[in-house]
């Protein structure tokens, strides 16, 4: 984010308090004049820092931590203590800090969460407390104006499943804010505590959560509902963000929310627009279009679906054909195999029902005693164009699979998108020495580039919702929009596609360098904003022309301005 022109902020916070504030904590960069006007001179060694010094300590001491883990935690502490100096050191090193906060390290945090617990850093709603819902709301959110509320209630954290706690939350909200430029101040990380299933946490009696086994049916919805009503009532310009909630709910509470509120679901939106521009630009080079591949799917969960839903209505909208054609070029497979019609209602959710195929079509293909039918078998019959892992199966693309497809297809698109790293369906230099250096490729989580015969590097793009889902959410707030439609999102995804450095170069990433998310998700929410006052949806009467410069004038940067000293001024 660059620096913008030093602004001027009246504080009512002095002494200790302003120090253990980390909105406005400077640490040793207050000037000689606020540290006397706000009591701090006896508090603080005498060298007044800039943030550019603060930056390289705090860098130099981020090195002596071994491990990513151990730089996680360190990286969160700094978070508790100073927005700014956090803010700007992970710009400044976004590429290497980013799998460091996010994916792949942030995953292991979670799952630590409990044994690594240091201070609160959100709103914690428990189920035991429902009663006091509002109060603990109001009390968390008093004298705020909250845009933006993350909500997650675990169940299925990235890959790795159900970790209770309010990590991923923060985490997506702490991205917001790096790739956005959504102010820290007014976002709200909130975990709805319905118990976990996790055995190994029920057992752990450091375990921080509910230690009780999750809550379902009428008593969740109540739950969850009371909830979304305190949002809407309290904040109803604000967007709602839902991650990493279990499939069945993912869906339900997308569809039960999505008319009556800014609404949005990241596995399923995020990962389905992230995917959709990474295959708009894939099929950019093999100069093909969107409706003539053959697309599988493996893991029909809340990303797999997603991703087939977005790829579908991309098909319908860019290639100008019905839902019902687009639907017969997905083949699904989910633990039972190949998502067709003999696995019977028991084994296919509800919501696969567009995309089950028929049995009469398989009836060529031995199927196991249990009726179920490989991605091997699916893959040599349908010869992919498409292979999309969105299984939590490391390595489940083997060697035998990979080659197939590439014998039918001559630049396969394959994108493992499976978080963390090591849940990855096929590494991608295996993907690209099985396929003689053919493959298009994309994942979930940052790898380096592939090597090449001839000594070429051809670098892998990483597939991540975080390249998409900040802009969209920015873009929703900046308009107020009611609603966050579908029509906004594919905006939004089109102007991702249209940046891709494969449009220009073939041989090229299929997406952006993490290293421009943020450029690039201002470039998202302005064409959120841009669509939603074009459709009606937006709550402000700008012109399509002004929403560039408001959006930058929206975002918050990390610089720490000036202060004056004011009884009347800022304190929380
Ligand atoms: N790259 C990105 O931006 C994103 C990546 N993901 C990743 O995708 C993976 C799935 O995430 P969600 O869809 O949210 O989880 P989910 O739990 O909703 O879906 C996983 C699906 O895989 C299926 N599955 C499990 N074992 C299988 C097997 N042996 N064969 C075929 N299918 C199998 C499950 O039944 C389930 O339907 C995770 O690793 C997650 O980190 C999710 C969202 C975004
Ligand atoms: C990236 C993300 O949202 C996930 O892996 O669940
Ligand atoms: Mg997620």
């Amino acid at each position: 984010m660059p620096p913008g022109p030093s602004p001027v902020f009246r504080v009512a916070l002095r002494g200790g308090s302003l120090l253990t504030n980390p909105r406005w904590n400077k640490g040793t960069a207050f000037t000689n004049e606020e540290r006397k006007a706000f009591g701090l001179t006896g508090r603080l060694p005498h060298r007044v820092n800039t943030l550019d010094d603060q930056c390289d300590r705090a860098y130099d001491q981020l090195q002596a931590h071994e491990n990513d883990l151990r730089k996680n935690t360190f990286l969160q502490s700094m978070k508790d203590q100073n927005w700014v100096l956090y803010y700007s050191l992970i710009s400044r090193h976004l590429k290497e800090l980013m799998p460091i906060i996010y994916t792949p390290t942030e995953a292991d945090a979670i799952a630590n969460y409990s044994h690594l617990f240091r201070r609160s850093e959100g709103l914690y709603l428990t189920f035991p407390h429902e009663d006091t819902m509002e109060e603990d709301f109001l009390e968390q959110t008093r004298g705020r104006d909250i845009d933006l509320v993350v909500c997650s209630d675990a169940e299925a954290i990235l890959g790795i499943g159900d970790q209770g706690g309010i990590g991923i939350a923060s985490a997506k909200s702490t991205v917001y804010t790096l790739l956005a430029g959504m102010d820290p101040s007014n976002t709200l990380s909130v975990t709805l505590d319905v118990g976990t299933n996790n055995e190994d946490l029920l057992k752990d009696h450091l375990y921080v959560g509910w230690p009780h086994e999750r809550i379902r049916g009428e008593d969740y919805d109540r739950f969850i509902d009371k909830f979304v009503q305190l949002v809407r009532k309290y904040f109803p310009h604000s967007l709602l963000h839902f991650e990493d909630f279990g499939v069945t709910n993912a869906y339900r509470l997308l569809e039960r929310y999505r008319k009556h509120h800014s609404v949005f679901n990241d596995d399923v939106q995020g990962t389905g627009a992230v995917t959709l521009a990474c295959i708009m630009s894939a099929v950019g080079v093999t100069k093909s279009r969107l409706v003539d591949q053959r697309i599988v799917v493996y893991g029909a969960g809340s990303a797999g679906l997603g991703i087939t839903r977005q790829v579908r209505d991309g098909m319908v909208t860019i290639d100008n054909v019905s839902a019902e054609e687009a639907n017969k070029r997905f083949y699904l497979l989910d633990k039972h195999g190949l998502v067709k019609q003999s696995l019977g209602a028991s084994n296919i959710r509800g919501d696969l029902h567009e995309f089950v195929r028929p049995d009469d079509e398989w009836s060529d293909v031995e199927a196991n005693p249990n009726g179920e039918i490989t991605l091997l078998q699916v893959v040599k019959k349908v010869q992919p164009t498409v292979l999309i892992g969105c299984s939590t199966q490391g390595g489940a693309f083997t060697e035998e699979i990979v080659r197939e497809m590439a014998k039918h297809v001559d630049r396969p698109i394959i994108l493992p998108l499976s978080n963390p790293s090591k849940l990855h369906e096929v590494k991608p230099q295996d993907a690209n020495d099985w396929t003689d250096g053919k493959a298009l490729l994309a994942t979930g989580s940052p790898f380096p580039p592939c090597k090449q015969p001839g000594g070429k590097e051809y670098i892998v793009a990483e597939c991540n919702n975080a390249l998409i889902y900040p802009g969209l959410g920015f873009g929703a707030v900046l308009a107020q929009s009611r609603t966050l439609t579908d029509t906004m999102i594919v905006a939004g995804t089109r102007r991702l596609a249209a940046l891709s450095p494969a449009l220009k170069d073939p041989d090229d990433a299929l997406l952006p360098d993490f290293g421009d998310a943020p450029e690039v998700n201002l470039e998202v929410a302005i064409a959120v904003a841009e669509q939603a006052i074009e459709e009606g949806s937006a709550g402000v009467d700008w012109k399509k022309e002004e929403v560039r410069e408001k959006a930058e004038a929206f975002q918050w940067k990390p610089i720490y301005g000036t202060y004056v000293y004011d009884t009347d001024g800022e304190q929380a």
